[in-house]
């Protein structure tokens, strides 16, 4: 697994010039982010004003509660009777769960999750937005799962750190929102103004053990994916995954560097996965199908995926922190600017519950439907093994089995779903 990548080239924008900087400063950091995303998906975000203490307490308890004895760990997992949605389950607003994402055929744990909500934003369960059934869909409440709010007592400071952890990945949320409300030309509080409710979204720390044996080809730390939420905002325990060659990769044009998914070698073109490199202390942000739809593709997804790293490499195991920022369940989610330039909608409107919801009408948020959705798109083959990228893959007649499938009972797919 451990072929030497090459290095992404990936756009830098600066949270303080942005915030604080001189209009001139202020302009470049919009043009970046807008440049960054039409290209290729990803931008690497400095000066956030995120304490590095901040970070490190974070990842130093999450390596604390990793390193429980499994069933330990598997106690604080979701409760069955959760609805399913993205993200594992729902979490409670100063929740969180683990979840067992991946392991390899020995059963050695790839990839782990402990999934947070730890916010402070008081929810007022009588306030319909959360009383209403799609509110009690995304939002657990204590009284209904109070042991989401029983933490470890073996890792004292977890739910502290977690929450100022949280905290400050609100602020910086609110930053972000305005950065890419000014890039898309829209109002700046566009999407604050949208996302005024106890988050539904969480921050996902994600623990990849180191690897003592390399796993079959058909099992990564995570596999080539894209992510449904508006944006991520993604920082890690390690500086240099490069060497492990365990860290996160994006799929590219080798020859112009734009992001591309599998489908791309069918189009003839030469297609690589490259590092990204993220400077000490920098996040990276890469925006979701959600923002994909809103800005009918001028921002694009980028394919993504965490490689496994080389054997017995010496690094403690990688621990990241990613916040997949949403707005509101209920906002509505369809091309912003279609009516004022009369360009054709790329996709149909939906809402942001609806894709975050396994049972989802989209064929590509529905349990069932997606694997064979990411195989219409390159991104695996039907028993799961990730494609070579280079592997005809019909995306209408998938398309076409999946029109079959619907008007079956779904259960006789016979898919089952990743993550
Ligand atoms: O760990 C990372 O750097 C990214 C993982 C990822 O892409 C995901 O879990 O969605
Ligand atoms: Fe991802």
């Amino acid at each position: 697994m451990a072929r030497a990548a090459p290095t992404a080239q990936i756009e830098q924008v600066s949270i303080a010039k942005f915030r604080t900087g001189s209009a001139a400063e202020r302009d470049a950091q919009v043009a970046a982010l807008r440049r960054a995303f039409a290209r290729q998906g990803m931008v690497s975000l400095v000066d956030t004003g995120v304490a590095q203490e901040t970070i490190d307490e974070t990842i130093a308890k999450s390596r604390d509660f990793f390193a429980l004895p499994q069933a330990r760990k598997e106690h604080f997992g979701s409760p069955p009777g959760y609805p399913p949605r993205s993200f594992g389950a729902i979490t409670s607003p100063r929740g969180k769960h683990y979840h067992l994402q991946q392991q390899d055929e020995e059963g050695n744990i790839l990839n782990e999750w402990l999934q947070t909500r730890n916010t402070s934003v008081q929810v007022d369960w009588s306030d319909p937005y959360y009383s209403c059934p799609e509110g009690q869909e995304l939002y657990s409440s204590e009284a209904k799962h109070p042991e989401q709010q029983v933490w470890p007592e073996e890792v004292s400071g977890l739910q502290d750190a977690i929450a100022t952890y949280y905290g400050a990945m609100e602020e910086l949320s609110k930053v972000m929102y305005e950065l890419f409300a000014v890039a898309l030309e829209l109002e700046p509080n566009f999407f604050l103004k949208l996302a005024q409710r106890a988050p539904i979204w969480p921050v996902t720390i994600a623990h990849y053990p180191p690897q003592t044996r390399t796993p079959s080809e058909d099992r990564a730390r995570i596999q080539p994916h894209w992510d449904r939420t508006l944006f991520a905002m993604i920082t890690t325990s390690d500086v240099g995954d490069e060497e492990s060659g365990g860290g996160l990769q994006i799929l590219v044009d080798s020859e112009t560097g734009e992001g591309v998914d599998g489908r791309a070698k069918l189009e003839g073109r030469s297609v690589e996965w490259q590092n990204v490199v993220r400077p000490a202390g920098a996040y990276v942000v890469n925006v979701g199908e959600m923002m994909s739809r809103w800005s009918n593709g001028r921002m694009r997804h980028v394919v993504h995926r965490v490689a496994n790293p080389v054997v017995n490499h010496t690094d403690p195991g990688r621990v990241s922190l990613m916040a997949y920022v949403l707005t509101d369940y209920d906002a509505v989610v369809e091309c912003l600017h279609c009516t004022a330039d009369g360009s054709e909608p790329m996709y149909e409107p939906t809402w942001v519950g609806e894709m975050m919801n396994w049972g989802s009408k989209l064929s590509i948020y529905n349990h069932t439907k997606q694997e064979m959705m990411r195989q219409a798109q390159g991104l695996y083959l039907a028993n799961g093994t990730q494609t070579a990228l280079g592997e005809p893959t019909d995306v209408k007649s998938v398309e076409a089995s999946m029109m079959r499938c619907q008007k079956d009972d779904s259960s006789s797919c016979g898919l089952t779903a990743s993550s």
